[in-house]
């Protein structure tokens, strides 16, 4: 198989929390975004006064990122206004326009099951994403279910920053980057006891698993 470069640092988001010490903790393992989610389909859902308590939680520097489903643009407007985040992220079958009229950068959540994209397809129908987010789920159906992302699916020469996610824990996330060498990656199940609620544990394992393969993947490409 081809050889891809590493990352310097594979980009690591922890999505669906509901409590802002699960932030804190988040923040403090360096985990580099923290997703929140206003799509009505979600066990992990938020109400806006806990998503304002978990983004008072962050520190400067660690991104939030509001997640919709097929929200009303109203909807994503509140959520905006209220929750001041860095970045949207789409995981419907929103199109571009809608996506990009909040002047905010977004990513594109995609679940690649049984329907592959290729790289230009993406871009195509996404032309101001900011960058994907390839989840093994079907399209159509809602993120989150730990369904893990079939290797083959995802398109080869797709050259804007993606995330990996479904299904990822700390025990499979370093086989996921040697092979894929995703820009980052994204997990919700994998570092939980029960939907939305985060477990300091796992959540330290994750972060110690990402971090090893990096260094790994830096040591066999002869780099620092
Ligand atoms: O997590 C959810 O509940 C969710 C609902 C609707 C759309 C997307 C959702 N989550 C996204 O799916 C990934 C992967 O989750 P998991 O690790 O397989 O549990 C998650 O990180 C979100 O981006």
């Amino acid at each position: 198989m081809h050889e891809l470069p590493p990352r310097m640092r594979t980009r690591i988001k922890f999505c669906g929390v509901t409590r802002p010490g699960d932030a804190r903790l988040a923040a403090e393992l360096g985990v580099d975004a923290v997703g929140v989610i206003f799509a009505a389909r979600s066990r992990r859902r938020v109400d806006l006064a806990t998503v304002t308590a978990v983004r008072e939680a962050l520190p400067p520097l660690v991104a939030l990122v509001a997640l919709f489903m097929d929200n009303s643009e109203q909807e994503v407007r509140r959520a905006i206004r209220l929750a001041r985040p860095t970045l949207l992220q789409f995981h419907g079958s929103e199109d571009d326009a809608f996506c990009r009229q909040f002047g905010l950068p977004y990513l594109k959540g995609v679940g690649l099951a049984g329907t592959p994209m290729t790289a230009q397809g993406l871009c195509a129908r996404w032309p101001h994403a900011a960058g994907f987010v390839l989840d093994g789920h079907a399209p159509g159906e809602p993120g989150g279910s730990g369904q893990r992302l079939d290797a083959a699916s995802v398109p080869a020469d797709l050259d804007r920053p993606w995330l990996l996610a479904g299904g990822l824990t700390a025990d499979t996330v370093a086989m996921a980057i040697h092979a894929l060498r995703p820009w980052g990656v994204d997990v919700a199940g994998g570092i939980e006891v029960a939907p939305g609620i985060k477990d300091g544990d796992k959540m330290r394992r994750f972060v110690a698993a990402v971090r090893a393969a990096d260094v790994q993947a830096h040591a066999a490409a002869g780099i620092g």
